[in-house]
């Protein structure tokens, strides 16, 4: 039998045409949708676990592009930020789910965000064509950070060079939409007087998604989504109103404190729809967004139904 012959049955190779027809047309009205439309996803740290994730979430930007969105994508790297300082041997601990920055540790944030997870991820996306475009909250004034301090059980306590994103000029990003083209987000940026700061993934990735008027923000992490009661993995939240999640705010742990806050500037800032997704899940963005129901948390705004 040559390899071009297949054994496969007429009936179970249509019943596969039907559900794969099925599948394209389910996603016909999600086309319509958003055409045009400014999708900001946020790639967690956490959800880049093995090569063929990184390159199924590559070729997720690269389908959005081509059938019509405008994708822009802000990238994490805590744990590669991480094993880097391991590496170097400096200590690194993290406040309120915020790294501790001193001086040494930014040069080695910035590092790692720009040199290292930023180029792979560009890499990966222009495997498909001339598409991806690298750019930092440090280029043409893209994020201005304002130092934050963290909060621990209930006290400010100083966390170094941290910044919250008190200015955004989404000029730059816009252009390299406009050209069609997929701009990558590094989150570091200077302060008024040039200082550069650490800036967590989420809270820039809110930050921009208002500032760029986005249809979407949706943030890939490495659970679920939003649990009510963590870690009852009975409590998955499927979706929240803006005003009820800040109710839910003070009492969220860690790592979904600046996501949830990410989502609710996010939403306050004009965003229709802010999502938190399972990113260890191949594909998960498309499942998201061409899907009628859709994966993980959903947050919508205040002027809905419940
Ligand atoms: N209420 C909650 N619901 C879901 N996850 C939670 C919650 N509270 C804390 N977490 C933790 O937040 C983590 C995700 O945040 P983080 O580790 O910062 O990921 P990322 O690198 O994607 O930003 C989850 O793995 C989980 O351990
Ligand atoms: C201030 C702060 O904590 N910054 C983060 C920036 C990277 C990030 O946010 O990465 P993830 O999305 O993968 O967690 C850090 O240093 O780890």
């Amino acid at each position: 039998m040559s390899p071009s012959e297949s054994t496969v049955p007429a009936d179970e190779r249509l019943a596969t045409a039907a559900e794969k027809a099925s599948i394209l047309i389910e996603a016909l009205p999600w086309l319509q949708r958003f055409h045009g439309a400014t999708v900001v996803v946020k790639y967690g740290g956490n959800a880049m676990i093995d090569e063929s994730l990184k390159q199924a979430f590559a070729e997720d930007m690269v389908f959005l592009r081509t059938v019509g969105l405008r994708p822009v994508v802000v990238h994490g790297g805590g744990p590669q930020i991480t094993a880097m300082l391991t590496r170097l041997g400096v200590e690194g601990e993290f406040k309120g789910g915020l790294r501790v920055t001193t001086p040494e540790t930014m040069d080695i944030v910035r590092m790692v965000l720009t040199g290292q997870v930023s180029r792979e991820l560009v890499g990966l996306i222009n495997a498909h064509g001339p598409y991806a475009v690298g750019i930092s909250g440090e280029d043409a004034r893209l994020f201005t950070a304002e130092r934050k301090q963290a909060t621990v059980d209930g006290a400010s306590v100083d966390i170094g060079l941290v910044g919250e994103v008190s200015e955004v000029n989404p000029d730059a990003v816009l252009d390299i939409v406009n050209a069609g083209r997929i701009p990558v987000v590094s989150t570091v940026a200077p302060d008024v007087d040039g200082v550069v700061h650490n800036i967590n993934a989420d809270t820039a990735a809110g930050a921009l998604a208002a500032a760029l008027g986005a249809e979407k923000l949706v943030v890939l992490t490495d659970v679920e989504g939003l649990y009510a009661n963590w870690p009852d993995r009975g409590s998955l939240v499927d979706r929240i109103r803006v005003d009820r999640l800040e109710t839910l705010l003070p009492g969220l742990a860690s790592g979904m404190i600046p996501k949830m806050e990410a989502c609710v500037r996010a939403i306050r800032g004009g965003v229709r729809r802010a999502h938190v997704i399972d990113g260890r899940i191949a594909h998960s963005v498309l499942l998201e967004v061409f899907t009628s129901r859709g994966i993980g948390t959903m947050v919508f705004p205040e002027t809905e139904l419940p």
